[in-house]
């Protein structure tokens, strides 16, 4: 913003001296003293010839008049040019006496930080990471491991089983394009995954999340990620099951998948990871979180697998793992796997 401010003052400057020196010029060229002495000044407006040069001037006006007005114009001029230098050097100055932006402070603006960090290349904004990171390239494609008893739900497709991938770890540390947060309605952070993705990222994730006006379960809504290696956080809100899951509870589960997976690709982003969402603190129990989230990933890349390059499936505890490899092969089975099976 001051980097424009300052060319603005200064077109604004080159502007008024042109025109007021121009004017001034002017006055001094049509004026008889200088027709007397043969003077021609270069950016008087060259006009078709008619007759002799001191043919116009200032005819009847008495000569310390027109002396007085071109020094008055000239005097302008000065003033003008003097002021725009001040402007300029004083903005110049400002800027170079601004801190450099803390991302990792409430009082910076987030927006600013937010543009400032998309703007980045990878090596800037591994700068700026508060915790170590994983790439993308650390995160294998899921293999199958040959032994399952998962009937298969759906036919074989190398394309998306090439786009998948079960990762046990910390979901801050994942350097991708987008981390789905289990948030609550607030988005204002809380603990769990939501407490990790707030410390990770911190404060301005909090400052952008205050202006969102909360979020209803099912329902996604997308952020900065501040100093987290990711570039986005999707958040979304869980249904809170207490170990009962009906037809809402799941339809609601279905939609936090869907609903942040439609988010990242119309933000084109291309590599997203989730979650168990509400298998916590929330209560849905994980043996039935993982088939809906496997079911309803699948069916979203069936339609959309052009536009993502990899979702990962993100588990912290030991039994989500064992649970998400049980049940991965019959969403993503593979061809010699259904082979096997006939
Ligand atoms: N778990 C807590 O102690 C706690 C307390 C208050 C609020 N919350 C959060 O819980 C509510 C949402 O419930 P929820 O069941 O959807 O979420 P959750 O309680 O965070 O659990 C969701 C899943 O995320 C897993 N998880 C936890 N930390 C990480 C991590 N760093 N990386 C990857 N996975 C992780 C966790 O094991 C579980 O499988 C929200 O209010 C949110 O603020 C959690």
């Amino acid at each position: 913003m001051q980097v424009m401010a300052l060319q603005i003052s200064r077109i604004a400057a080159r502007a008024s001296v042109c025109v007021l020196s121009r004017i001034a010029f002017q006055a001094a060229a049509n004026s008889p003293a200088c027709a007397r002495r043969g003077v021609n000044i270069a950016c008087a407006r060259p006009r078709r010839f008619s007759g002799s040069p001191a043919s116009s001037g200032w005819r009847g006006v008495p000569v310390l008049t027109r002396c007085r007005s071109v020094a008055v114009l000239l005097g302008t001029v000065g003033v003008s040019a003097a002021a725009a230098a001040v402007l300029s050097s004083s903005a110049v100055c400002a800027m170079a006496a601004r801190p450099p932006l803390n991302f990792d402070s409430d009082k910076s603006d987030w927006k600013e930080a937010k543009n400032k960090l998309l703007s980045m290349s990878l090596e800037e904004r591994r700068k700026i990471y508060k915790t170590d990171y994983i790439s993308l390239d650390q995160v294998p494609v899921w293999k199958h491991s040959g032994t399952t008893s998962a009937k298969p739900f759906y036919k074989a497709n190398d394309e998306l089983n090439q786009k998948i991938s079960l990762f046990r770890g910390d979901i801050t540390k994942l350097e991708i394009d987008a981390i789905a947060n289990a948030a609550n309605k607030t988005l204002l952070g809380g603990g769990g995954v939501d407490g990790a993705i707030h410390r990770g990222a911190g404060p301005l994730l909090r400052k952008e999340c205050s202006t969102l006006g909360g979020c209803e379960t099912g329902e996604a809504k997308i952020t900065g990620a501040y100093c987290l290696p990711a570039k986005h956080v999707i958040h979304t809100v869980g249904p809170i099951a207490h170990g009962s899951v009906g037809e809402t509870e799941r339809q609601a589960l279905r939609d936090c998948y869907n609903n942040c997976l439609h988010t990242a690709t119309k933000n084109q982003l291309r590599t997203v990871a989730f979650p168990c969402i509400s298998t916590g603190v929330y209560g849905y129990p994980p043996e039935q979180a993982v088939e809906v989230a496997l079911k309803t990933v699948r069916e979203y890349l069936e339609d959309n697998s052009a536009q993502l390059d990899r979702v990962i499936f993100c588990v912290f505890l030991k039994s989500d793992e064992n649970l998400y490899n049980s049940q991965l092969p019959a969403y993503f089975p593979k061809d010699e796997f259904l082979k096997s099976k006939l």
